[in-house]
């Protein structure tokens, strides 16, 4: 097998897959509004509020009733290709895509593209084998799908598998290469007891290829954490996230019948677990408030904070808000928020979140913490849950790994200190601060034992949730 990356660097006009062309990363800091696919973006930080004006027209719909892809594998591949050619983010790409969709082909679009997606580096080394002339990139998404469906998606029969990518390269006559490649893989899996052939994770290089992140973030994690826990970690990356939800105290009993799921964490009695799937954005709960989607990992940030009835909190980097909110009911609605937020669109999303979950004691301002004006020690507690590379959630943004570069984290891990500098002015003596980022590199990490203060890390792998740095640092 070749092994050669092509990070999110697609091929034009037909041509051997190539690097770049991705979105540029640069520092993350925000996640999409809504649930779970709401922790997307390049480097957290710089996406713009709300789906994209752009959108292309949906998926293309064969007007023959016996379309041997189906509409979920046709939004499938609108979105596959969407990041391939554009640089879009998936969730946003998916949310086009699979628009109208029932539940069910909108849950298979989204396992498709996502997985296809994530298995990018994987998929294009089996290619390789196969494949030495450039691909469309219809073709190319065509084959990931159908790649991906065949050797990592249990339960479409081989053939069917390859009949609905050869329909999805169509018109491209390119159809013919994916029935060919499709069918060799097919036959070669055949030698190999129905496994692909793919490298041993014993050094960073096959790791990479087999669970297919970028070899960059394999050998950081692997020199950091060493082999075993970085392949445990980077197998994490590839399965599903678990869909919690954070009942909204200010609206709703934390034994709410109504909401769904299942309390299953003492630490957070406030999270539900739902196994399933669920509509979040379609229940009447969640726009009646009630409830939010939130990961464990984000809760612990907020709970770190421990905000009491009454005092004055700085939330200094907010949107898309899930932290804020969950300040607000933790305090019960009493006291005050200040809630920056440097991207104005996502500071208006987030007024209106606090409005939908009765978040009055919000303050929100569409300020870039770094020149806002705050009197100096005049807050209880200080959040900066900063901008950051997003490591710890790989598993709910496909498109991450492809999208970040190495070079963004020293760029991001300058504006954190920058940002910890007016977390420290803003906080009164016997204050505290927490300081907390989504991610799992050890140069991003601030407020250490050395200054004082208490660190909580959550791990995908261990934890089943985002992964997390959380410093909690009580001032004299
Ligand atoms: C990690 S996200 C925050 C997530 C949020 N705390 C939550 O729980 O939903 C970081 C946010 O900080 C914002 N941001 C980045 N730099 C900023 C700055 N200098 N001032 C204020 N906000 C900033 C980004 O736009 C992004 O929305």
């Amino acid at each position: 097998m070749s092994a050669d990356r092509r990070p999110g660097g697609p091929p034009t006009g037909g041509g051997r897959p190539r690097p770049g062309g991705g979105r540029p990363g640069g520092p993350r800091g925000d996640r999409p509004a809504g649930p779970r696919g709401q922790r997307s973006g390049g480097p957290r930080g710089d996406r713009p509020a709300g789906p994209r004006g752009d959108r292309p027209p949906g998926p293309r719909r064969p007007s023959a009733v016996d379309d041997r892809a189906g509409v979920a594998r046709r939004a499938a591949h609108q979105v596959v290709l969407r990041v391939l050619r554009d640089g879009a983010f998936a969730d946003r790409a998916l949310h086009g895509a699979a628009e109208g969709l029932p539940p069910r082909e909108r849950a298979q679009a989204k396992r498709l593209a996502f997985g296809a997606i994530q298995r990018r580096l994987t998929l294009d080394h089996v290619l390789g084998r196969h494949v030495d002339r450039q691909l469309d990139l219809e073709v190319r998404a065509a084959l990931h799908i159908g790649l991906y469906e065949l050797l990592f998606s249990d339960g479409t029969p081989s053939r069917a598998a390859v009949a609905a990518a050869v329909e999805l390269a169509k018109p491209n006559q390119g159809f013919r290469l994916v029935n060919a490649v499709l069918r060799r893989v097919i036959d070669e899996d055949a030698t190999t007891e129905g496994r692909p052939r793919l490298p041993a994770d014993d050094t960073p290089e096959g790791a990479a290829i087999r669970h297919s992140h970028p070899l960059w973030l394999v050998r950081r994690w692997w020199e950091w954490l060493g082999p075993n826990q970085t392949r445990a970690l980077l197998a994490a990356g590839n399965r599903p996230v678990e869909l919690v939800l954070r009942v909204n105290a200010l609206k709703a009993p934390l034994d709410d019948p109504e909401i769904p799921g299942e309390p299953f964490d003492d630490e957070l009695p406030e999270a539900r677990r739902i196994t399933g799937g669920l509509d979040v954005l379609g229940h009447p709960g969640w726009r009646a408030g009630r409830f939010v989607a939130m990961s464990r990992g984000s809760m612990h940030a907020s709970r770190a904070v421990d905000p009491q009835p009454g005092e004055r909190v700085l939330d200094l980097c907010a949107a898309p808000g899930g932290k804020t909110t969950h300040l607000a009911a933790l305090m019960g609605g009493e006291g005050s928020i200040l809630a920056l937020e440097r991207h104005r669109g996502r500071a208006r999303a987030l007024a209106r979140t606090c409005e939908r979950v009765g978040a009055t004691n919000v303050e929100v301002r569409g300020e870039d913490a770094l020149e806002a004006q705050l009197d100096a020690g005049s807050f209880d507690r200080v959040l900066l849950d900063a901008p950051c590379s997003g490591l710890g959630t790989l598993a709910s943004h496909p498109d991450l790994r492809w999208r970040i570069k190495e070079p963004d984290l020293a760029e991001v891990a300058r504006l954190q200190a920058r940002l910890l500098e007016v977390a420290r002015r803003a906080v009164r003596p016997g204050g505290r601060i927490v300081y907390s980022v989504c991610t799992l590199n050890p140069g991003e990490e601030r407020l250490g034992t050395a200054d004082g203060a208490t660190i909580r890390r959550l791990w995908p792998h261990k934890d089943r949730t985002e992964g997390f740095y959380v410093a909690t640092l009580d001032l004299p």
